[in-house]
């Protein structure tokens, strides 16, 4: 029997968790901060903005959304972090990417106080990711790692490969299985006969950005298969990188989507911001 593994329902006990770390720490007169500046308008991130905005709120944790238009200036985006770098109330900042062309992610994103990187996409955190030391871990894989743990699924010895080799996700993610001790390899676009290596893996992660574009050919009768993927089918509906309907029945275990990672994400967001107000509390 497949495992459809209910992210939605993980995220939700994580939650109920976090409210007594959260309510202790305002006792203590400390409320976690969190400031998401959003540049312009993209489809994906309207959806995780509304989504965290109700989580923050529900958890009593205070987040401010800084709406900035599309014109504005590389100066003028990093004069506005290094504000929020210097707000002691703020814990955590998340810039939304991905950012318009005429910016710089990398200049923004080494413009964050490494210590307030709540995406931890900051060089500091990621080294200290890859080098498995404690920081802050980006909230997809974060929040995957969660599930696996959640499912009882150990990556120990495992074959794991990770399609797509993004900052956010795919190179994160290698390091995380890594870390918990799984044999992994990641795949790109340019990796030739992609489908026979993701056939040899027994945790398949995919984050492409291309809807559906793994079927059952592509995966190994009894691998736990993970779907980043937040695409638009035909009918503009949202669906994966995974072909659910196809892969669901050869799989032991996968995420649907929407209700899989997507409110891990969320949830990893809430966890991270609050270690981090607790870090602020303990001085
Ligand atoms: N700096 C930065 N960090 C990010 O982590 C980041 C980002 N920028 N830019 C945009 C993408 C996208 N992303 C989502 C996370 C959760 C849902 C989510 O909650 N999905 C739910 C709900 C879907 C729905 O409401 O329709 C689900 O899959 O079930 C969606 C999208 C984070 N991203």
């Amino acid at each position: 029997m497949t495992v459809t593994i209910d992210g939605k329902l993980t995220a939700a006990n994580l939650m109920t968790e976090l409210q007594d770390r959260v309510r202790a720490l305002k006792e203590r007169g400390t409320t976690p901060g969190l400031a998401v500046i959003l540049v312009g308008d993209d489809s994906a991130s309207a959806i995780y903005v509304r989504n965290k905005e109700r989580r923050a709120a529900d958890l009593g944790i205070y987040s401010e959304v800084i709406r900035l238009p599309d014109t504005i200036s590389q100066t003028a985006l990093i004069d506005e972090i290094n504000r929020l770098n210097q707000t002691p109330t703020i814990d955590g900042i998340l810039v939304q990417l991905p950012l318009p062309a005429h910016i710089d992610e990398t200049a923004i994103i080494n413009a964050i106080n490494p210590d307030k990187d709540v995406d931890g996409f900051h060089p500091v955190n990621v080294g200290r990711l890859w080098t498995n030391q404690p920081g802050i871990v980006a909230s997809t894989p974060f929040g995957i790692m969660q599930l696996l743990k959640a499912y009882d699924i150990d990556p120990e010895g495992k074959r794991a490969v990770i399609v797509g080799r993004s900052n956010i996700v795919g190179r994160p993610m290698a390091a995380l299985l890594l870390n918990q001790h799984a044999t992994v390899t990641i795949a790109h676009s340019r990796t030739k006969d992609l489908f026979e290596l993701t056939k040899t893996a027994d945790i398949l992660v995919v984050a492409t950005g291309q809807a559906k574009m793994i079927t059952a050919a592509a995966v190994k009768p009894g691998a736990v298969v993970i779907d980043v993927g937040m695409d638009r089918d035909e009918n503009n509906k949202l669906v994966g990188d995974v072909d659910f309907d196809a892969v669901a029945p050869i799989a032991s275990a996968i995420t649907p989507v929407p209700g899989g990672v997507g409110p891990m994400t969320i949830a990893s967001l809430m966890i991270q911001t609050v270690a981090l107000a607790e870090a602020r509390a303990n001085g």
